[in-house]
């Protein structure tokens, strides 16, 4: 595919069409299926928002409401409550023959079974909505469509004479045909080998990236999802999570989590990341000391990195220790007693003070962990990464809540909830807002633009 410029990505050249703001957005979206006893909620509060030229993935386990979350966005199925928006066009307010046209018009659409109409050739096929409203097709965009997906030989060929992936690269020119505003892909890959798919999928990527397009995908495959910008994670009808920039391996992690969580069993226990993440500082209880003036484990001083304290044999009180790195790493002041780094005020007693083997830190660390429980399932967020559920943090709410002060600067704001906790939105006022920028509202954050803009 030949390399675009910016200007031609705004369509300026017959790429996609763009209005203004946001290609779709949905704001407080709930939808129940049936009524009373049987009534089943697919959707719980789905407040998101996907900017133009951007290819976002929605994964989550079965039946979180991945398919219905889609269907609502284009118009398919309608909203019980909230909005959902086209452009800046509120699909509530148009009547059925006004959704059709606007469907037919600025959605492009790409399902797992192809959808071809077998009697009719691959050109004829991907002309063929443009032929249902009764315009012509602009040809040099359709020359590039189809020049883009590989196709140009096979234009005249019907779809059983087509392999799988040929079919769905007609599908995937007829989606991009009518140059649509959102092109919403259901399962794209389902049905293909890897190699197809990989083909379709690069497709779709160039498409996002060279030719401006907006694509949602709905997809339950980790290398399918890795060719996008970003996944959000739906669970149980809710936006749980999102990974930008996602990689295979990263997003099955994810999703073993939220499957693990869903099941209500326990996500498996994190390898402990002395650097990335350091012990809870205890909770101040008042020093104790010995005749000599040491501390004789008023503090759990073992949760201390051997680092912070005297070098073995060292017996002088005005020993310093390195400089607090809790700070830097987003531990606030407070942490330790004094509320700054250590000033030799509290000499460390016992094994921390004297093996210069292991600095006498990671053996008791580790052995405080299983001692204490410190990493049980309540304690771990969807990233792996231990949170103390007690602590809210400065982005509140969040149960599993992973920004704030633990990670502090790193802080992604992972977020997940348990399945069970209904009572409130994760995403809820408070809710995100560490460096990848979940900040409602904004979609920004103190990093990284949040490139999905949550809303
Ligand atoms: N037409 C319907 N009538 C009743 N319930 C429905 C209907 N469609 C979906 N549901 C229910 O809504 C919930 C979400 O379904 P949805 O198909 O959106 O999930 P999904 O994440 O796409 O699942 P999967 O990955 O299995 O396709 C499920 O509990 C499902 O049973």
């Amino acid at each position: 595919m030949a390399r675009r410029t910016a200007s031609d990505r705004d369509g300026a050249r017959g790429g996609p069409r763009r209005g203004r703001g946001s290609a779709a957005r949905a704001s407080r979206l709930t939808k129940v299926y049936g009524s009373g006893d049987t009534a089943v909620t697919a959707l719980r509060g789905i407040d998101l928002t996907f900017p133009y030229g951007r290819f976002t993935a929605i994964m989550g386990p079965s039946g979180s409401g991945k398919s219905t979350l889609m269907h609502c966005l284009a118009g398919l199925d309608p909203a019980t409550t909230g909005r959902v928006f086209i452009g800046d066009v509120d699909l509530s307010r148009l009547n059925d023959r006004q959704l059709t046209q606007l469907r037919r018009d600025r959605i492009g659409f790409i399902f797992q079974q192809f959808n071809l109409l077998p009697t009719l050739t691959a050109a004829e096929n991907i002309t063929l909505p443009l032929d249902i409203a009764g315009r012509k097709p602009d040809q040099k965009w359709m020359r590039m469509v189809v020049d883009a997906v590989g196709l140009a030989p096979r234009l005249n060929h019907r779809p059983p004479e087509l392999s799988g992936g040929q079919q769905q690269r007609v599908a995937c020119a007829r989606a991009l045909v009518t140059r649509p505003e959102i092109v919403f892909a259901d399962e794209p890959t389902g049905n293909l080998d890897s190699r197809s798919g990989a083909e379709v999928l690069s497709f779709l990527r160039d498409s996002v990236r060279e030719l401006g397009q907006t694509i949602v995908m709905v997809t339950h495959d980790p290398t399918a999802a890795s060719y996008s910008d970003e996944v959000i994670f739906l669970a149980d009808g809710r936006l749980v999570d999102a990974m930008a920039e996602p990689t295979p391996d990263a997003v099955l992690d994810r999703m073993k989590n939220l499957d693990a969580l869903v099941r209500g069993e326990a996500v498996p226990e994190p390898e402990a990341d002395y650097d990335d993440l350091p012990p809870e500082p205890p909770e101040p209880r008042g020093p104790e000391y010995d005749d000599r003036g040491y501390a004789t484990g008023g503090y759990p001083t073992g949760s201390y990195p051997a680092d912070h304290y005297p070098p073995a044999g060292y017996h002088n009180e005005d020993y310093a220790g390195p400089a607090d790195e809790r700070q830097s790493t987003g531990y606030g002041a407070g942490g330790y007693p004094g509320g700054g780094p250590h000033t030799g005020e509290y000499p460390s007693p016992g094994p921390y003070r004297g093996d210069p083997r292991t600095g006498g830190y990671a053996s008791h660390f580790e052995a405080s962990q299983s001692d204490t429980g410190r990493f049980d399932a309540s304690q771990i967020d969807a990233r792996g990464r231990y949170t103390d559920p007690a602590d809210t943090g400065p982005f509140g709410h969040d149960r599993y809540g992973s920004a704030g002060r633990h990670t502090g600067t790193r802080g992604h704001g992972g977020g997940y909830r348990a399945p069970d906790d209904h009572d409130r939105s994760p995403y809820d006022a408070s809710g995100h807002g560490g460096t990848r920028g979940y900040e409602r509202g904004t979609g920004r954050g103190a990093g990284r633009a949040n490139p999905t803009g949550w809303a």
